[in-house]
């Protein structure tokens, strides 16, 4: 890939510029209920081996069979990868010894992947769009996990998440900076969570990253590739590309070289450490699994998942932009969720969209990140946002009040317009009472009132008085307008 990345993100060191180079790979888990070969519970958590069937736990003459769902969910991630579905990939047995893979090999497929290349459009910042090309995605089974903290003197083995399927997804080393790759997670995950094929959830692992990272001088090829494995969330991918970036190159600076090896990211000491090097690394020793014959089925089977998938987020995007006329920015924030763009929608419904997406944006989802909340769980619901919004749209009160009401509503909840009666928190657009108020100002402020002839940005102080006269209530419009004429400003 010969990419160049903008000047603006090259990276100076010593000896001049540095572009850094990262390509990824993301273990996404599965959502299905049952695990890849086995009936066992995929779901998450639950007492050590309360979730491991005969497979699972690799008992002698037991069979692994293959979870349609699964391959069901594969295939609807490549497609919305936008990727080739392969009719027909293989299992193959990809062996290593470890004490939490009981089968001593773990079942993924390596030559024949069931979706191969595809592309992700990632929106980096508001004027920056990219493009990162998808190499594969292929299915493979989890491994068990090893727990050393139970006693001193021994190491248990739980084997919940044995056999579980994940997606593996292996992006082009298209990626340029820490800001692209964080971006093209964050874009990926949005992605899955609409298909619904894996929840995203990078807390309780079920989104992990390889990261691969390498630097070189500008236009030259590629260099050797480090891989950080198994970074759990967007914050620490972005921080071990860095410090990765700049350790490689140190060396390279002071006339070393880059040993390809596997690293580990510590956040606590922000520093990257060396695993296991390639001298040291794995011969997997890949072969078609005998137990499992090669996964076929036709392109009408795939035809059918591809009419029965969500609208997803690009498709979404382009449509907000096209049917509300949001600006593609505000677009592109409102569709990373799917629940938070169903919100907007709910808002937007018969008002006016650009008002509805401001509120959405900057209160909404302001207080919710406040809060750590999801949409889901917002306090006020997409029809209480919409009644806030008519009030504001008939003049029934102002913005600076709707956003009291609207602090109103989230925390005590309630009818926004029955608050707005109740309280007196209409706004005043009798031009009577604006006018008594302006008046009133204007005569407690003789010498004020002379300077503002001469000095026309008085008018704010004014319009500040008088809006606290009237308690906020006054409609802003009426009364800059009432102030320009008695004080012919
Ligand atoms: N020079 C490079 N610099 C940065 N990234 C690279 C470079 N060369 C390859 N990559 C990236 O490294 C990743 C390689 O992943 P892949 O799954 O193909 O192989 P692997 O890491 O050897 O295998 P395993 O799945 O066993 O870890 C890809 O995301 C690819 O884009
Ligand atoms: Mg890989
Ligand atoms: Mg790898």
């Amino acid at each position: 890939m010969t990419t160049q990345a903008a000047p603006n993100k090259l990276i100076s060191g010593a000896t001049g510029d540095w572009e850094v180079v990262i390509g990824m790979e993301i273990h996404a888990q599965v959502t299905s209920n049952a695990k890849l070969f086995s009936g066992a519970s995929a779901e998450y958590g639950g007492a050590p081996n309360d979730h491991v069937s005969l497979v699972d736990a690799a008992m002698p003459g037991m069979l692994p069979v293959i979870n349609e769902e699964c391959v069901k969910q594969a295939i609807r991630t490549g497609l919305g990868l936008e990727a080739k579905i392969n009719l027909r990939s293989v299992f193959d047995r990809k062996n290593y010894f470890y004490p939490d893979l009981p089968q001593g090999y773990q079942i993924s497929q390596y030559k024949h992947p069931i979706v191969g290349e595809g592309a992700v459009i990632v929106d980096v910042s508001p004027s920056e769009r990219i493009t990162v090309g998808i190499e594969r995605l292929h299915l493979e089974q989890d491994a068990g996990k090893s727990l050393h903290d139970l006693s001193a003197t021994e190491s248990h083995v739980d084997l919940n998440r044995s056999g579980v399927a994940l997606m593996e997804i292996v992006s082009k080393p298209d990626l340029r900076s820490a800001e692209e790759a964080r971006a093209y997670v964050s874009k990926l995950r949005t992605i899955l969570r609409y298909i619904g094929s894996c929840d995203g959830n990078m807390e309780q692992g079920s989104l992990r990253a390889d990261v691969n990272v390498s630097v070189r001088r500008p236009g030259a090829p590629l260099g050797t590739r480090c891989e950080i494995k198994n970074v759990n969330s967007i914050r620490f991918i972005g921080q071990a590309i860095d410090v990765e970036a700049r350790r490689q190159i140190g060396i390279l600076e002071d006339g070393g070289a880059i040993a390809q090896e596997t690293r580990l990211f510590d956040p606590g000491r922000g520093e990257t450490r060396a695993m296991r090097s390639k001298e040291e690394a794995h011969d997997y020793r890949y072969f078609p699994d005998p137990d499992l014959l090669p996964l076929e089925f036709d392109q009408p089977y795939v035809d059918a998942l591809r009419a029965q998938l969500p609208e997803l987020p690009d498709a979404k995007r382009a449509r907000f932009i096209e049917q509300y006329g949001l600006p593609p920015y505000d677009a592109g924030v409102l569709v990373m969720e799917r629940a938070a763009a169903d919100y907007f929608e709910e808002t937007a419904k018969g008002r006016d969209a650009k008002l509805a997406a401001n509120w959405v944006i900057n209160e909404l989802f302001g207080r919710l990140n406040k809060e750590g909340l999801d949409v889901a769980r917002s306090p006020v619901s997409s029809q209480a946002l919409g009644a806030i919004i008519d009030l504001i749209s008939q003049n029934v009160i102002s913005g600076k009040l709707a956003k009291d009401l609207f602090e109103i509503v989230w925390t005590e909840g309630g009818d926004p317009k029955k608050i707005v009666e109740a309280r007196g928190m209409k706004q005043v657009t009798d031009t009577g009472a604006i006018e008594a108020a302006v008046d009133a100002v204007i005569a407690a402020n003789p010498d004020k009132a002379e300077q503002a002839k001469a000095k026309p940005t008085m008018l704010g102080w004014f319009v500040g008085q008088v809006m606290k006269q009237t308690g906020g209530k006054a409609n802003p419009q009426a009364v800059n307008e009432l102030l320009k004429r008695k004080l012919g400003v």
